[in-house]
């Protein structure tokens, strides 16, 4: 079979490089099937694929490159056979510069919006725990397959910052207004047999492999469909949702660096990541 592993930033050099300070390419690679035109990207940045603003830099390139070279479906999944992605990276959040906590924000806007509103055909294998900003991406992809025994949630309630209108409207548009109040208030995190049964994911499965089959045949049921009719018609059932969001973004923005600057948010980011450290 003819797979071809693309070094995403020998095309989007100019993009990544003005987006990010971090060495190219480091936290994920993209590889196209050139046999049916879908592209994995795995999430590679160990221990856990939180996101740092250069792995969003590097997800916005990717998103990007799968729209500009008309990939017939992207799959998400991660390369760590424990977690798909811990969410924002926690260091990012706590005691953050201001410039750059704005920033970091905005980028995170940035790519949720390339990601839900792409016309890619695009499916989530979720191999590993996948909380918070790990559920978002999942949730903003079309389908999601799920490898039994794991966790997936948001739990900021838990965490002690508020969730986010983004967060919330995701969570929203997949399981509904009464489960996502349900959930979220409370930072539930979902196994992956529960989280089927909300319908949070599509499937569950044994293993990554099966998990990544199942995503394909998702992706090639569009095989005879237009791919200009089916990426308009997937952002008119997306557009409600994009154009609030879009139309208060700044003002989300500004808030939420208020609120996580803000002395309490910051003690209890503080006590989570103690919490973290002496979990060992
Ligand atoms: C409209 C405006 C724009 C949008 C604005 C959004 C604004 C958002 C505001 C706040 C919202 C935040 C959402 C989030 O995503 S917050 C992140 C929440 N995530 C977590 O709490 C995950 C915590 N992690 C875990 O539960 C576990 O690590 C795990 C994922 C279940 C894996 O467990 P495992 O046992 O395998 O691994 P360890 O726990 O030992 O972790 C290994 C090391 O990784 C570090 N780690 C873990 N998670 C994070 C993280 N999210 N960020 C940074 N670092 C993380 C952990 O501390 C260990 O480090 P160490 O080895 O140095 O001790």
């Amino acid at each position: 079979m003819a797979f071809r592993t693309k070094n995403l930033f020998e095309k989007t050099t100019k993009l990544v490089r003005s987006y990010s300070s971090d060495k190219i390419y480091t936290h994920m690679s993209l590889t196209l099937n050139e046999q049916t035109g879908i592209a994995t990207l795995e999430l590679a940045k160990p221990p856990v694929n939180s996101m740092s603003f250069g792995f969003l830099s590097q997800l916005a390139a990717a998103v990007q490159q799968s729209e500009a070279d008309k990939y017939k479906g992207l799959i998400i999944t991660s390369r760590s056979s424990g977690v798909f992605s811990a969410g924002l990276d926690l260091k990012e959040l706590h005691h953050p510069d201001s410039d750059r906590i704005l920033n970091y924000l905005r980028r995170l806007q940035d790519v949720w919006f390339q990601l839900y509103d792409c016309s890619t055909p695009t499916a989530a294998v979720i191999n590993g725990h996948s909380i918070a900003g790990g559920c978002l991406l999942a949730l903003s992809c079309e389908y999601r397959v799920m490898v039994n025994s794991f966790k997936i949630g948001m739990n900021e309630a838990l965490v002690g910052v508020p969730v986010s209108p983004m967060f919330i409207a995701c969570m929203q548009s997949v399981i509904g207004q009464w489960e996502a109040e349900k959930a979220l208030l409370v930072g539930r995190l979902f196994t992956s047999e529960e989280a089927l049964g909300v319908g949070l994911v599509d499937e569950v499965v044994g293993g990554k492999s099966e998990g990544v089959c199942k995503a394909e045949g998702y992706l090639a049921g569009f095989r005879e469909v237009s791919a200009r009719a089916r990426g308009l018609s997937k952002r008119y059932l997306r557009q409600e949702v994009v154009r609030d969001l879009v139309r208060r973004r700044e003002e989300d923005v500004k808030k939420l660096v208020e609120i996580i600057s803000s002395r309490g948010v910051q003690d209890s980011l503080g006590e989570h990541l103690e919490r973290m450290k002496n979990k060992k």
